[in-house]
């Protein structure tokens, strides 16, 4: 469920090492009607089992994909149509001069290392949350919660759904 017209977005995870991040951002999916993909190889497994065993009573609320490489995940999202916007420190363009539309995958990167240029290669666009010199990144989970909280804004202001009541 999203209050958004058309295909919901999905949240993709890049290689996540911590999973505590990942339990968060894979919450915020499932309280936004966002669907989520996991690209492995992860720091930590991600099996269902794993998960329930960590304690994510989230997971029966959310779409979740799990996808083996990167390369299989190229694949499906090249085969769906779908449009790639990578988050990124060294993105040139702010996350809300962007226009998101619904369908889009908006893909974080590992907390340690981002993603390598291989895949930044391969983003439709790339969106980037300023922040205060000479500090270099937000945590993960909250740069995620950020860009989707403007996408969805968006994409419902786009569809008329937005006034009061
Ligand atoms: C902790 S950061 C990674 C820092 C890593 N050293 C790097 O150079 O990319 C983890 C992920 O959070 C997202 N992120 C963090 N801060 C961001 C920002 N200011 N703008 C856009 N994305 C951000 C990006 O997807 C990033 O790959």
């Amino acid at each position: 469920m999203t209050d958004t017209a058309g295909p919901p977005l999905t949240l993709a995870l890049y290689q996540p090492d911590i999973p505590q991040n990942c339990g968060t951002m894979l919450r915020l999916c499932a309280c936004l009607g966002v669907e989520a993909a996991l690209i492995a190889p992860a720091g930590f497994p991600m099996s269902d089992r794993a998960f329930r065993r960590a304690g994510m009573d989230y997971l029966d609320h959310v779409t979740l994909a799990r996808h083996e490489s990167f390369a299989a995940f190229a694949a499906w999202r090249e085969a769906a149509g779908r449009r790639l916007v990578l988050l990124s420190t060294k993105a040139a363009q702010d996350y809300r001069d962007f226009r998101y539309a619904p369908g889009d995958i908006l893909l974080v990167g590992r907390e340690s290392s981002g993603v390598p240029d291989a895949v930044r290669a391969v983003a439709d666009a790339g969106v980037r949350i300023p922040i205060r010199p000479p500090l270099r990144s937000l945590n993960v989970a909250v740069a995620a919660a950020m860009v989707l909280g403007e996408a969805l804004r968006q994409i419902r202001d786009a569809a008329g759904e937005g006034g009061e009541g």
